[in-house]
Formats: structure tokens, sequence, C-alpha cells
């Protein structure tokens, strides 16, 4: 039986690769990663990056290439039973669109694995219930909205009580009140039923106000991994400072660069800084240019999103990004 200790996943060098097109892509390159019970953990980074193929090897859904991993103790090439036992998993593509009615489909889905019929239905009754599904329950999973059958997802992929969810882009195509809906559910699930969760995301947002630990991925590797939070203030604020021209701006970054840590750049009659704890320098930084006799005309401290860093990490923005383009290719297959 797993220890309460175990993490409920364990990668060591992880790594898939695939051919395609006589060309190796290097999908997951060797990813290290240890998830603890009960923790929130969003894989993001932009299309293509890797996160679906990490979530189909931790699934058992594909087989790595080399690497190890682990999840609720039982490898995912040797005990493939007992890892699907321990997860639930919602793809990218599951929300069904034939005419069986919602609660059937969760009662089957219990069924399959093992319920009693009455058992299966109380599950499901509970369920639908805690995913606001009730009311919905007894029409056809085609006529339901795009966020009702994401919810029925999430809802089907619980029947077994797992101890680990899997949610390969939950909000993807759900308009922003369906997004915040199925963000609230999940958040729940987390807390209430301490249920580990893995979802994946390319919403900054979503990453950022929900959960607790943050995996930046791109082109296959993992490039960061701690709270939002933390990834945030690592950068610090920008201070952005406008002056009346660009002599008093240049003269004011050379005093800018005095503070410890600071990135200045000016740009025309404008400077900004990037410094950690910015919003409490600011008004000081403010007085002494005045002082100096440069004072400034415009001021605003901006704290840094998810999308600051990644463009750190990476020189790129994620909001811009689509990793889908070649660079990830690791030359030709023999
Ligand atoms: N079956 C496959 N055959 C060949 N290449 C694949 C296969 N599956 C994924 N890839 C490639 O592996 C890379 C990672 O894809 P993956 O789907 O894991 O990215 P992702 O981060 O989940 O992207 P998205 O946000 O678009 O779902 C991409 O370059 C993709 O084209």
């Amino acid at each position: 039986m797993t220890q309460p200790t175990t993490p409920v996943i364990r990668t060591r060098g992880l790594t898939k690769t695939f051919t395609r097109h006589q060309q190796v892509v290097a999908a997951v390159r060797d990813l290290d990663l240890t998830v603890e019970d009960g923790e929130l953990v969003a894989f993001l980074g932009p299309n293509g990056a890797g996160k679906s193929t990490t979530l189909k090897m931790l699934t058992t859904l594909i087989a790595p290439t080399s690497g190890t991993a682990e999840v609720a103790g039982h490898d995912v090439v040797r005990e493939q039973r007992a890892v699907r036992r321990s997860l639930g998993y919602v793809g990218q593509g599951n929300a069904a669109g034939h005419q069986q009615r919602g609660r059937d489909e969760v009662v089957s889905q219990a069924r399959a694995h093992g319920l009693s019929r009455s058992a299966a239905a109380t599950r499901a009754d509970e369920l639908l219930a805690a995913f606001d599904l009730t009311e919905h329950a007894g029409r056809p999973v085609s006529t339901l909205s795009g966020g009702q059958r994401r919810r029925l997802d999430v809802a089907i992929g619980l029947v077994h009580q797992p101890r680990l969810m899997f949610l390969d882009e939950p909000s993807t195509g759900l308009d922003p009140q369906n997004r915040v809906n199925l963000q609230e559910q999940v958040q729940r699930l987390n807390r209430e039923l301490g249920t580990t969760i893995v979802l994946t995301t390319h919403y900054l947002e979503e990453a950022d106000a929900i959960a607790d630990r943050v995996v930046v991925i791109d082109h296959g590797r993992m490039i960061a991994d701690d709270s939002a939070t933390r990834l945030k203030s690592g950068l610090g604020d920008l201070v952005s400072l406008g002056f009346a021209g660009p002599d008093d701006a240049a003269r004011a970054a050379e005093r800018a660069r005095r503070i410890d840590g600071a990135s200045v750049c000016v740009d025309g009659s404008a400077v900004r800084v990037r410094v950690a704890h910015g919003r409490d320098l600011a008004p000081g930084l403010v007085t002494d240019l005045a002082a100096a006799g440069t004072p400034a005309t415009r001021l605003e401290v901006v704290g840094a999103t998810l999308d600051d860093v990644f463009l750190h990490l990476t020189g790129r923005s994620l909001r811009e990004t689509d990793s889908t383009t070649p660079t990830q290719t690791e030359g030709a297959a023999a």
C-alpha cells in the first residue's frame, strides 16, 4: 500500500520524442517533477510546449521515450492499472456530443468502475449536485452548453474518487463566466475533498488565479516551478517615470541605476525601472529626483504578471507565442 508520504507524482528525466516527417520532435525533455498530495498545480505554456504530452505519459496513454514516472507510487509503464485506478483524467476533447443523458453517462461510468447499480446512482447524484448539474441531468449530453459539458466531464472523471485529477485545458473554449465557474469548482474540489489537481492551461490569468504552484513549460522543458506570487515578486515591479525631456530622463536613469538590483531602460523622455519592491522604493526615488532638479512628470508602478515572468525567462510573450514553430525540432531522424 502507498505510504502517505509518497509523492503523488514523481518523474525523473521524463522524456518523450516523436518522429514526424523524418524529424525528431522533443515534446518533453528531461522532466524532474514532484507533486505532493493536495496540491493544485498548473502547467503553463504556449501551444506545443509539451503540456498534453506530459499528461498523457502520466496517465499511461502514451509511453515515455526515456526517464521514469510514478503516480501514487506506481510506475506508469510497469503498473498501468494501478496508476489508472488512482487518477481521473479529462482530456481536451472529452466533451461528449451524443444522445445519452448526462446522468446516465455518469452512472454508466461509475458502473464501469465497478460500483453497484444503487451505489452508481447515488454517486452520480452527488457529483451532479456538486457541479450544479442536477437540473440538466436528464438532458441529452449533446444539448448541454460548453460549460455544462466540461463540468460533466470533470464529474465523470471523479466517479471513482481518485486521489489525483488531471485536467487538460479544462477551460479552453469557455466564455469568461463559465471559465470562472469551472475554476471555482476545481478549487473547491481541491480544498474540500483534498483531491490533488494537475491542470494545463495557456491562460496566464487562470494559472495565476487558481494554482498553488505554477510549472512553466516551454519547448518541452520546465523553465520555472514556484507559486505565482513568488515567480512574480522575483521579477520585481515596473516603475515607469515620465520627464520634461530626454536630458532629465537620462539624469534620472543614472540615479535609478544606483538602486541595488535595478534594471533601467530609457526611452526618449520616459524611464522604466524594473526592481524588487519598486512600489515601496518609488516615492523615495521621486523625491530624490525632484531634489536633484529632475522632477518626474508621471509615475506609474505595476506589479509583474506571469507574462512578464515568461518574457523574462524566454524573451517571448506567452500571449503572442505559438511554439508550434519548428524550433523544438532536434534534427533529422536516421
Ligand atoms: N502524436 C504526435 N506525433 C508527433 N508529434 C506530436 C504528437 N503529439 C504531440 N506532438 C508534438 O509534440 C509537441 C508538444 O505537443 P503537446 O500537445 O504536448 O503540447 P501542448 O503544450 O499540450 O500544446 P497545446 O496547448 O496546444 O495543447 C508539439 O510540437 C506537438 O506537435
